[in-house]
Order: structure tokens, then sequence, then C-alpha cells
């Protein structure tokens, strides 16, 4: 049996793309990028500024509308026209700016948009008491050191805060969590938390997709990471068969890899 249908089995995946495009205008943002996020594993997704990270995962997410290319999610194609299409059928992303409300309480986000309510129609009240004590319960199970759900987002800090927003996207179902850069703004400390939590979800049989720039942090945590260039995810490995210094040379093109040279090289180092 080969390493891809082994691999196929065990780790079915939750979101393959293939060959996506995209210009805004004269600018190719995307032009063919392929990525494969299997279930219970983290994808690292590395580049330089301007690579295409974040357009790539926009257009998975419906925030863009893509030109050309597929994107299959638990293998049916789709092409998610917002994002809350995308949160609907459990694809989750968690950006910098976290979209936690400051003045309400860890429990009030957890249930932002999502509010519980007791009784019927729009003459339910909400069941506060209930939201409460889910989101006790779901962080609990996440968390290391629990702020309070009745505590105030604003009271809280950065590393709890990051947790809070993971937290909420993995809850509700989500199979696929994205994250951008979620340990950019943190301290030690509070990263090696955040790194936690994402162990704790990839154990939840989640998949996780992580744009970093921190490249010690992808050998930590990710299971396989991809390398966008201009436009293109030219190469991809388990990060267990490449070295930093591999990865480093794919970024920046020191490997002496066009995009082309890059890619037909790639099947022979790549374990997929
Ligand atoms: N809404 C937009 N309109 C026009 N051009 C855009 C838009 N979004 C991205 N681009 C362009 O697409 C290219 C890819 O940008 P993108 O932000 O996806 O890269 P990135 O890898 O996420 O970079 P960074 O690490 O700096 O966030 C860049 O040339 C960028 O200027």
């Amino acid at each position: 049996m080969s390493a891809r249908h082994h691999d196929t089995q065990t780790k079915a995946p939750v979101l393959e793309v293939t060959g996506l495009t995209k210009a805004f205008g004269a600018v190719q943002a995307l032009s063919g990028a392929d990525l494969v996020c299997p279930r219970g594993e983290v994808t690292a997704l590395v580049g330089d500024n301007g690579a295409g990270k974040s357009t790539l995962i926009r257009c998975i997410t419906g925030v863009h509308p893509f030109d050309d290319g597929e994107v299959r999610f638990n293998g049916e194609p789709v092409r998610l026209s917002s994002p809350t299409e995308a949160r609907a059928r459990g694809i989750e992303t968690v950006y910098q700016d976290l979209a936690l409300v400051e003045d309400l309480t860890v429990w009030q986000n957890m249930f932002l948009n999502r509010e519980l309510k007791r009784g019927i129609g729009r003459f339910g009240m909400l069941d506060r008491r209930r939201m409460i004590a889910e989101s006790q319960s779901r962080l609990e199970r996440l968390l290391v050191n629990m702020p309070p759900v009745r505590s105030r987002v604003r009271r809280l800090s950065g590393g709890q805060r990051q947790s809070i927003a993971i937290g909420r996207a993995a809850s509700w179902g989500s199979t696929l969590v994205i994250m951008d850069e979620p340990t950019a703004a943190l301290g030690v400390r509070e990263r090696e938390s955040v790194e936690q939590l994402i162990g704790r979800l990839r154990d939840d049989h989640i998949a996780q997709l992580i744009i970093s720039h921190d490249l010690e942090q992808v050998m930590r945590v990710a299971d396989t990471v991809w390398i966008m260039r201009r436009g293109t995810t030219i190469a991809h490995w388990r990060v267990a068969d490449v070295s930093r210094e591999r990865i480093v040379a794919a970024i920046t093109g020191a490997d002496g890899g066009n995009h082309r040279a890059t890619t037909a090289e790639a099947p022979t180092t790549v374990v997929e």
C-alpha cells in the first residue's frame, strides 16, 4: 500500500484545494495553489509577505470568490460565498483581530450570534445559565489556565484572548479551524499555552490550518508544512522529514528553484 493510500485511510482530508487561482486586477495573487488539511492534523502554511497565504484562506472561506481551481470540503466540491456559509459547514477562521467583543464576558463572546434561548421563537428568553455552563465546560476541557467565564474580555491577557477565540472557533462542531498567526503577538508562556491548545484540538480530531512566520513553532506544532511562493504552493513536507533550513530555502527561493523546478522536485521529497 502506498504511503498516500495509507494516509488517506487513516487521516481523511477535510480540505483539499487544487489549482486555485485569484487575480485582483493586474495582481495575480494566486496562480495555482494546492493544499490538503487532513483530519486530526496541524497543517502549516508558510511563505514570505505577499506570497498569497491570506488570499488562499480567504478564497477557501468564502471571503473572496476564486477564479479557477477546486476546493473540496469533506470530499465535496464547494464554492463558499461568505464566511457565514463556511461557518455553517464547520470551517472557522481565527483572524489576528480575534473578533472578540471586549466589553462582553467570555461566555457572551462564546455565544456571540449563537445565543441560546428558552421558550419559543422570538418570544424566547436568553438562556443565560445554560450558556454560562456550556462555556465553562467547553473551555475547561480545552484550556489549562482558564479565565472565569464571567470576566470581561478586556480584562484578559493576550494569550487568554487568543485561547478564547480559538476555543470558540473549535466549538460548534467545527471540523476545520484556520488560524492566522495565532501567537504572533504573544510572549513565550502565552505562546506555549496556545500551542498546548492546538495539541488538544488535534487530539479532538479537528483539522487545523495555521499561517505562521515562526518556523520554530511550525516545527513544534505542525504535522505538514506547505510553502507558498508568488501565489503557488511550491512544496510540502511532513515536518518530521524536513529541516528548518530547507524550509527557509524554499520560502526565499535560495534553493535555486524557480516554481517549475521546485514543483518538479517536490514529489520526491514530499510524503503525502
Ligand atoms: N484585496 C486585495 N486587493 C488587491 N490586491 C490584493 C488584495 N489582497 C491581497 N492582494 C495582493 O495579493 C498578493 C498576495 O497577498 P496576501 O496578503 O495573500 O499575501 P500573504 O502571503 O498573506 O502576505 P502576509 O504574510 O504579508 O500577510 C499581494 O501582492 C497583495 O498585495
